[in-house]
């Protein structure tokens, strides 16, 4: 058995809206802060390709980011948060017009390719909508979770719906809604209008049993300090809404840390043991969910995998190797068997195990085949190798 790799890698949390001009990126910007505050290791990825706006929110100019002598980008850093964005890298009055594909290219390497140092937390501020770019984000991440941040109207909340239902789809967890905008305290009176509904976001969160993280209250100094790229919370951080952002922070700062599932990404050589992912510190439960992968191992009987259920499985290299689906050994339309099960030797191998998003392994094998994705689902319903069979 190999050592497993310890290397902390940042938590990375996705900020997304059903639909444009909730707030998502003014919480974003703002729950950084907040978290920077209080003494932790911020970054964020403005991915909101579309309409970059954490730049001008938290003061940073939209000059070109310097590079290190290994040809990493070094990202901005402006109250205690450091960010990279699209910002940077086009010319202010040049709409980013990308396709989806070309949009994920940009973000691996934003995520990848920047000299981030050690980091607590990597906050992406997604760009608004439920669609395919989002979809594709939120699989190619492994995300720890997700937030989603609507405004109280019944609209606002029907869009996030879907917005949190896409989150499930690609097992990310939902770490909570956010109300923004939620009804206006009057300065001078002190008398709170709820101007649009109130509490959907709340029923909501109710209805399909994620956590309600706060709500926000809508304050015309958000707009000035957006404006001014200084952040409410660092601006007036006594304000009902400052209050309001730091409470959101310090609980996500706990949240979706050991999500009972293993450290990811990872990269696991197995020759070498190099990468191999930690276990998950939380120990498995019965009720715990059937499709979270909280150990993985090689042994004598193959891959060791154990779930967050306490389901353990032994896979040899050849079952995997046979299971693979990918367009090469399996007819796309009906899934019948290209792959000739002869030519796979018995004493086939794996060389590579990486992460795929939160929900699925990549797999290299001895005999140069690296196509195929196991989906945890799909890992979770194989037959187990008894030790006699190898
Ligand atoms: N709580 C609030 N009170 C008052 N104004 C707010 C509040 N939250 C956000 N705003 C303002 O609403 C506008 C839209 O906010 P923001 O850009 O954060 O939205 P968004 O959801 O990220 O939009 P998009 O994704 O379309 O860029 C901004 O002018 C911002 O200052």
């Amino acid at each position: 058995m190999t050592a497993p790799d310890t290397r902390a890698a940042p938590r990375m949390i996705a900020i997304s809206s059903g639909k444009g001009g909730v707030g998502k990126s003014t919480v974003t910007a703002n729950i950084a802060v907040a978290m920077a505050q209080a003494g932790l290791a911020v970054g964020i990825v403005d991915a909101d390709i579309y309409g970059p706006s954490i730049p001008g929110m938290l003061g940073i100019a939209g000059d070109k980011p310097a590079m290190t002598p290994e040809g990493k980008v070094i990202p901005a850093e402006a109250h205690g948060v450091k960010v990279i964005s699209m910002a940077m890298l086009s010319d202010d009055d040049k709409p980013a017009i990308l396709r989806g594909p070309m949009v994920t290219k940009y973000l691996q390497m934003f995520v990848r390719q920047v000299d981030w140092g050690a980091l607590d937390v990597l906050l992406l501020d997604l760009p608004p909508g439920t669609g395919d770019i989002q979809l594709t984000l939120a699989q190619a991440f492994p995300l720890a979770g997700a937030v989603v941040v609507s405004t109280p109207q019944d609209v606002s909340l029907k869009i996030a719906r879907r917005g949190l239902r896409m989150m499930e789809q690609v097992n990310v967890p939902i770490l909570g809604i956010v109300e923004n905008m939620s009804g206006f305290t009057c300065p001078s009176c002190g008398t709170l209008t709820h101007i649009f509904h109130e509490g959907g976001g709340e029923a909501i969160a109710q209805e399909l049993a994620v956590p309600f993280l706060g709500k926000v209250p809508l304050d015309p100094a958000v707009v000035d300090c957006g404006d001014d790229g200084i952040p409410l919370v660092t601006a007036a951080p006594g304000s009902p809404a400052a209050m309001a952002y730091a409470q959101i922070a310090a609980t996500l700062a706990r949240a979706g840390g050991d999500m009972g599932g293993i450290a990811t990404p990872f990269a696991w050589t197995l020759a070498d043991g190099t990468g191999k992912p930690a276990p998950a510190l939380a120990p498995p439960t019965p009720d715990g969910p059937t499709d979270r992968l909280r150990a993985l191992d090689d042994d004598a009987a193959g891959l060791a995998l154990c779930w967050a259920d306490g389901y353990e499985q032994h896979l040899s290299p050849r079952d995997l190797r046979l299971a693979c689906a990918c367009a090469q050994c399996r007819e796309e339309m009906t899934g019948a068997q290209l792959l000739i099960p002869d030519r796979v030797p018995l004493d086939i191998r794996i060389t590579r195990i990486w992460s795929v998003g939160n929900y699925a392994l990549g797999m290299a094998f001895s005999d140069g085949h690296d196509t195929g994705i196991y989906t945890f689902k799909s890992l979770r319903t194989m037959r187990s190798t008894e030790l006699e069979d190898v």
